[in-house]
């Protein structure tokens, strides 16, 4: 599986243009099609929802060109789709497939709408009865109440009045708003139930509004299209950023201490997430709102409270809430978001179960979460988060990366929204700094990279001792060291801990008995197996804790942590390594021989520089150290000096 390991952050600053929002895009897309006359959309957000529904639009024979600097020009068809056939793939967009649904319902045409697996198990029947009202010709190509979708040309129908269900997606009614001028008789929708994500409502009027055409709006519960209302393009309009995906940045903000600013939403934008921006005030944390941009710093004591909130209104954001509750003091609940269970998957029950996985206790019911954090000394727990093919879990997890190393399983599920998010997030964030020291057997890395290390005060991984301790646990277990898959198994689940700089596997302090040069051959051997370095890769990842860690083995620079902000490849002439070996020997009064310690380093260098996966090398921007005529003080202060001169760079 693809995934993405993030180191864990100190801190969150900057400012970043966000891409343009989601649900404007596609309506205006939509609009701009309908229209008469040409519109050219600026800004509009390029990702897996906007290229669903232009596929969909050129399929419908439709012009849609871009434009440089993200723009579009669309070839308005005032309301007659060229094309009047048309298998459309949808994807798992819900803007695409409800509004499509109730446009090409009244249009005409024979049309066939589909999507991926799971927009086959979101609900559509509140609309499909909502269209049937108005003479549509809808049927279920498979399962009753979901799509996949046939529709054919509607049977003239007079009615003015229309009944459709608000209470599991508002987007049902924004669709039929948005189709009902294709009809050309005044009509009234009247909302059943409480209608829910009322903001997105407000999204499709100012939308028609801006293509022309004005909609009574009687409360939230009746909304009347006149005769005669027709789309009339613009000309120019300019999509304001994606408010969901604002919320990302600000929490970063708030949790990283800040400032970090979004530009591209303010005071003035009709998205209703940018209510988010109180929620987090809400938590504590400091917001400043300009006309077109936000900004979210931490609060002056740099904690946040847990809320109690009503989230109906913000359904999309209020996700980032759930993991901003990882950080914040008391628990917080999230009400009424019943409809996350119909989204990308069902959000209560994967929220519930992925932030478990970092050590949150989770309640959740059918219509709302309850987090309640993990004790603040014990932080949260490093853990492969997995993202259910839906953009938002993998963007909310990300900023459990403030408080633990993290691993995000299937991370390309962001393009959906957001394709370059953990791009532009590694632009904004600062992770804890690693000095990676590589280098020959014996070469005195391991003492070199410890000392630094308390230099520094920060934390040591000796990676070697995962592998000699990989080594011992197989032999324990009378698995072979070249059984691959049995030894990778045996890697992931190793019982180890380095408290107090004793090792301990399972509970036992081994630290002898992993130096023995049985258990350095075996070490070796295990090393070269792909599917054990694979499984300690994020082991190893997971020491990388604030302050900083220094890291010493043969691929720490090239693979586990090629993003250190030092590089160092340490080595030393075959025949002093073999004396200090010996020496080390001699003084732990183990016999040893010269002839054979030598012979046996050129035969593990030839091994580790020869296997397939992360050979020994020297990386091309490592600092080479050789130890061969230098004091074990000496080299310490050399990898010093090299980290001093790349802090003072910043
Ligand atoms: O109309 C829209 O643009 C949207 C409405 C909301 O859905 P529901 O109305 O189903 O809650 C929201 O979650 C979705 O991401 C976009
Ligand atoms: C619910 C979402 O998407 P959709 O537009 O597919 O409903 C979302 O983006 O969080």
């Amino acid at each position: 599986m693809d995934f993405i390991d993030l180191p864990q952050l100190l801190a969150a600053r900057g400012t970043l243009r966000l891409p343009g929002s989601k649900s404007i895009s596609n309506r205006v897309l939509l609009l701009a099609a309908l229209a008469s006359g040409d519109t050219e959309l600026r800004d509009l957000l390029q990702s897996d929802d906007t290229a669903r529904m232009i596929d969909a639009l050129r399929k419908l024979g439709v012009k849609v060109e871009a434009l440089a600097d993200k723009g579009f020009r669309v070839s308005g068809v005032g309301g007659v789709f060229p094309l009047r056939q048309a298998d459309l793939f949808l994807g798992n967009a819900g803007t695409a497939f409800r509004s499509l649904t109730a446009v090409l319902a009244l249009a005409g045409g024979d049309y066939r709408l589909s999507g991926v697996a799971r927009m086959h198990e979101r609900p559509i029947a509140d609309l499909v009865d909502a269209l049937r009202q108005l003479g549509a010709e809808i049927t279920y190509a498979e399962q009753g109440g979901f799509p996949p979708l046939l529709i054919s040309a509607p049977t003239p129908c007079p009615v003015d009045l229309v009944r459709v269900r608000g209470d599991v997606s508002s987007q049902f009614l924004s669709g039929l708003l948005m189709a009902l001028p294709l009809r050309g008789v005044a009509t009234t929708v009247e909302v059943v139930g409480e209608l829910i994500s009322r903001p997105y409502v407000d999204i499709t009027l100012a939308s028609m509004a801006r293509f022309g055409v004005e909609v009574l709006r009687e409360g939230w519960q009746r909304f009347t299209v006149a005769a005669g209302s027709a789309y009339r393009s613009p000309g120019v309009v300019e999509v304001e950023g994606d408010a969901s995906s604002a919320s990302y940045f600000l929490a970063l903000g708030a949790l990283g201490g800040g400032p970090l600013r979004v530009e591209g939403v303010g005071r003035d934008s009709l998205q209703g997430d940018v209510r988010f921006a109180d929620a987090l005030a809400g938590m504590g944390a400091k917001i400043t709102v300009g006309d077109s941009w936000i900004e979210a710093a931490a609060a002056d004591n740099g904690r946040l409270r847990g809320v109690d909130l009503d989230c109906n209104h913000i359904p999309d954001a209020a996700m980032t809430l759930a993991t901003v509750a990882l950080f914040a003091e008391g628990p917080t609940i999230l009400r009424n978001v019943a409809s996350w269970r119909v989204k990308e998957t069902d959000r209560i029950a994967a929220m519930a179960c992925e932030l478990q996985k970092l050590g949150a206790s989770v309640e959740t019911g059918d219509d709302f979460i309850r987090i309640v954090p993990p004790a603040r000394d014990r932080g949260l727990r490093p853990a492969a988060i997995d993202t259910y093919d839906d953009h938002r879990m993998a963007m909310c997890f990300s900023l459990a990366a403030l408080g633990t190393p993290l691993r995000i399983n299937d991370p390309a599920a962001v393009g959906k929204t957001f394709p370059d998010y953990f791009t532009r997030f590694a632009a904004v964030t600062q992770p804890v700094p690693v000095v990676a020291i590589d280098g020959t057997s014996a070469s005195g890395k391991g003492t070199v990279a410890s000392r630094v290390a308390a230099a520094l005060g920060w934390h040591y991984l000796d990676s070697g001792a995962l592998y000699r301790l990989t080594a011992l646990a197989a032999r324990r277990a009378a698995v072979g060291w070249d059984d691959e898959a049995a030894v990778a198994g045996i890697a992931a689940n190793l019982d180890v801990d380095f408290a107090g700089g004793v090792t301990r596997l399972s509970g036992e302090d081994v630290g002898d008995a992993i130096r023995s040069e049985e258990i350095s051959g075996g070490a070796s051997r295990v090393a070269a197996l792909p599917a054990v370095r694979a499984a300690l890769l994020f082991r190893q990842r997971a020491f990388r804790r604030p302050p900083g860690l220094v890291a010493d083995g043969r691929d720490m620079g090239a693979v586990v942590f090629p993003d250190s902000m030092t590089k160092v490849f340490l080595t030393a002439s075959v025949e002093i390594r073999a004396e200090r070996r010996h020496k080390q020997l001699i003084e732990k009064g183990i016999a040893a021989s010269i002839a054979a310690l030598l012979l046996d380093l050129r035969e593990r260098d030839e091994r580790d520089s020869q296997r397939c996966v992360a050979p020994m090398q020297q990386s091309a921007d490592a600092e080479l150290l050789d130890t061969t005529n230098l004091t074990i003080a000496t080299a310490v202060a050399q990898v010093l000096d090299w980290v001093n001169k790349v802090s003072e760079r910043g």
